[in-house]
């Protein structure tokens, strides 16, 4: 039937499901169309429609479309409400990210640049690592000048469409860092070209000046693309602007284009934006807000309209979103309503720690699941990656199937797989893979060339890996490098004795220190090797925690864990799986069910948003980007301790929850926390109760249980023993819960007393 609309050629059936403001939008004919409007209001519906309309009113080819989002998923995602709204194929429309858009035109026209088409795009770890080199050679030791810090300035210096020599033109000579970073700028400019390569910013400044440069260039792709449309317009930075100016500016008469049928001029490309300011979350790599408030200025003629009914969420929901944005200062009030009804109340659960935050987090997913919500309506939301392993554990260990998104699951993130590595080589001196994976992991100087010498040489005297490192010195390898690699082999042997009298995690800890791998990673300055750090720090946490709950484990038996959990990533059902992804990524999704965690002081808001003006009012953007994500059910949870480096620290709830009305929420935490109080001993407060609990959980060694006993569980309530397998201290029990859960429980270890 939809195939016949497009077909019949019938335009009007596309409105009829709209309001009279987004019809209005769909309709609207002309040069320039800003849509503002707040968090699922129908920004995008109105873009997917609009470009819908003018394929039904025949007025343009698919072809003839640019539609621009912010993230592969959303990209993805606008390609299928076009393709259902068209019931045809969507092929030779363009519907890319800013960055795809630009590789694809720059593939293309690399050779006017001085480029190869088949041109390699350096990563962040490319660049930092390219920077360094050239920071070490300028001598940037004595002005102290880390490559992170120079590799902020250029990117401001690209997102501005500012080149190396404009910014050594305008850099202060007299000032040394200043005079530093822009020679190694102009040397980072010359390697980028001598190695065919661009980064990620001159993606997008090198298409700008490209399009400048060649007004032929601009002409032909201007006759392309007759309609543009940029979703989430308020997080553009200044290149990301000046791109979308260039194709749409008229172009000078001598190069005017022609319609090659009719032989008329043809007028330059048509515009559609839309954006919420109070969704503006990237002001940390140049978005700027002014873009969407000053459009009417650069775009004369521009036509505006406002969107107020929300669709998506309910009225609690909404009404929470609302509470917290509104404490922003210096914006529009938003008349934003809906007419969904109140809706379940927002759930607010506070949990003692990540673990047991994530045991509540995914044993509402499987009651939900239970009662018919598919898990690929489901989504937890976090601020930063590093809270994600003890919930990606606790999934595994539930069996319950989950992506990623926009990240690599946790175990499957290189400074995991190297600390993984470095365990299994201690833990099994066979594991030759391992053993090669960490050799040069820190970097420690030693290449692939003396690698296949090591390994020639294991393999003519038929030992492993490991045991060839350690009679380096029959290679007749230099002496520095032989030294290196004594030195290595020597650790190894450390870390090994350490493992036969220690727990898996202590040899963690020390591993990461005397291989230098951590220090490698501190002195780095490059945000996503804080960001490993982090991720270290939670295996670290991870570690203990299992050595508290397996005090008999060896490092092989984490290890098998470990990868038969990995095994366990396979498993799908017919309900899709749980999406986890940061609040950045989440952008213009939606989702049944939503859960925000780790809402805590120095998480949501982060630590660093506190002394960077302006970080707190982002911050805020973020926390309503994500309670708006949901449209019948919101989750907010919190842990009031977590451990990083096998260090617990406690944490204080997010001020931002105060910021949501008590009425619209229901303390699960608390509601807990009475249930306990009303069973046993009372804590006197939360989290001291949840050390108690952990204190009383070391007293129930003596505790066996028999099928049919009564529990009380700490997280899960009264429960019924169903099976028991193992003699104490090992026994374990198959409790099921009356809140919904079955669990499996080591009797000596679990929070639970006898009833
Ligand atoms: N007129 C309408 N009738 C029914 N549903 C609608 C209508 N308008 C929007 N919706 C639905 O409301 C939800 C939110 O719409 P949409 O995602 O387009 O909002 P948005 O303004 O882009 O939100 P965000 O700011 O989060 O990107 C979607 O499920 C959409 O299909
Ligand atoms: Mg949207």
């Amino acid at each position: 039937m939809q195939l016949d609309l497009f077909q019949d050629n019938n335009p009007d059936a596309l409105v009829a499901n709209l309001n009279p403001q987004q019809r209005q939008a769909v309709e609207y004919r002309g040069k320039a169309l800003l849509i503002v409007a707040g968090a699922g209001s129908g920004k995008t519906r109105v873009l997917t429609h609009r470009i819908a309309h003018f394929l039904a009113a025949k007025e343009l080819w698919p072809s003839q479309i640019l539609a621009i989002t912010f993230t592969n998923k959303a990209a993805s995602e606008m390609r299928d409400r076009v393709e259902s709204l068209i019931g045809a194929s969507s092929e030779g429309m363009w519907i890319k990210t800013f960055h795809s858009a630009c590789l694809q035109i720059l593939r293309r026209e690399a050779d006017r640049l001085g480029y190869d088409s088949n041109f390699t795009v350096y990563d962040t770890s490319d660049s930092r690592a390219l920077l360094k080199r050239l920071l070490r050679e300028a001598g940037a030791e004595d002005a102290d000048i880390k490559p992170q810090q120079a590799a902020a300035i250029i990117s401001n210096a690209k997102n501005e469409l500012k080149d190396a020599e404009d910014f050594a033109r305008n850099a202060d000579r007299s000032n040394p860092k200043e005079r530093i970073v822009a020679e190694v700028f102009q040397g980072y400019e010359r390697e980028l070209k001598r190695n065919n390569a661009f980064d990620f910013d001159d993606l997008i400044s090198e298409t700008v000046h490209l399009l400048r440069a060649h007004p032929e260039v601009r002409g032909r792709y201007q006759k392309r693309f007759r309609h543009i449309l940029v979703d989430e317009y308020q997080d553009t930075n200044h290149a990301q602007y000046a791109l979308i100016r260039e194709l749409t500016r008229p172009m000078p008469d001598e190069y005017a284009i022609f319609d090659d049928r009719t032989g008329e001029q043809i007028p330059p490309a048509e515009l559609t934006v839309v954006g919420d300011s109070d969704q503006s979350i990237y002001a940390f790599r140049g978005a700027d807000i002014r873009n969407i408030t000053e459009f009417e200025r650069d775009f004369p003629g521009a036509q505006t309209i406002l969107l107020e009914q929300n669709y998506r969420s309910t009225q609690n929901i909404l009404s929470g979103a609302n509470a917290v944005i509104s404490q922003n200062p210096y914006r529009k009030a938003k008349n934003l309503w809906t007419d969904a009804g109140s809706g379940e109340l927002i759930s607010v659960f506070t949990g003692y720690d990540e673990r047991n935050e994530a045991a509540y987090v995914v044993d509402q997913i499987k009651q939900l699941h239970t009662q018919g919500t598919n898990y690929r309506d489901m989504a937890v939301l976090y601020r930063t990656n590093a809270l994600t392993p003890s919930l990606e554990a606790e999934l595994k260990t539930q069996r319950i199937p989950y992506a990623v998104i926009g990240g690599l699951k946790f175990f499957e993130r290189k400074e995991i797989k190297d600390a993984l590595a470095y365990l299994s080589i201690i833990s099994n001196a066979r594991n030759d893979e391992a053993a090669r994976r960490v050799l040069n992991i820190p970097a420690r100087g030693v290449g692939e060339k003396t690698e296949l010498k090591i390994a020639q040489f294991a393999r003519e005297n038929d030992l492993p890996f490991r045991m060839a490192l350690a009679r380096v010195g029959e290679l007749g390898l230099g002496p520095k490098l032989t030294a290196t690699i004594e030195e290595f082999a020597q650790m190894l042997s450390e870390l090994e004795a350490l493992s036969a009298a220690e727990g898996p995690a202590e040899v963690l800890k020390l591993l990461l220190t005397r291989s230098g791998y951590r220090a490698s990673l501190e002195g780095s300055r490059d945000p996503q090797d804080e960001a490993r750090i982090e991720n270290l720090d939670a295996l670290l946490g991870q570690l203990y925690q299992w050595q508290a709950v397996n005090p008999e484990g060896t490092l092989s038996d984490y290890l098998a864990e470990v990868t038969l959990a990995a095994a366990a990533d396979e498993i799908e059902d017919e309900s899709g799986t749980i999406s986890l992804m940061t609040l950045h990524t989440a952008k213009g999704l939606e989702y049944h069910t939503v859960f925000l965690i780790g809402l805590e002081q120095g998480t949501l808001p982060h630590i660093r948003s506190f002394d960077e003006p302006g970080g707190l009012q982002e911050e805020r953007r973020l926390m309503y980007v994500g309670m708006t994500r949901a449209k019948q059910k919101l989750y907010i949870t919190n842990a009031l301790q977590r451990t990083l480096f096998g260090n617990t620290s406690s944490f204080v709830p997010s001020s931002f929850l105060n910021d949501i009305p008590q009425e619209l929420c229901e303390q699960v935490g608390q509601e807990r926390r009475a249930l306990r109080e009303s069973n046993y001993q009372a804590p006197r407060t939360s989290w001291q109760g949840a050390l108690n609990t952990v204190a009383a959980v070391r007293d129930n060694k003596d505790l066996t249980l028999e099928v049919g006993d009564r529990v009380q569980h700490d997280t899960f309530g009264t429960g019924k023993v169903i099976a028991v397998s193992g003699t104490p201290p090992k026994q374990t029990a198959e409790v099921r819960f009356e809140s919904g859960p079955t669990k499996r429980l080591l009797v000596k270890m679990a929070p639970i007393v006898k009833l």
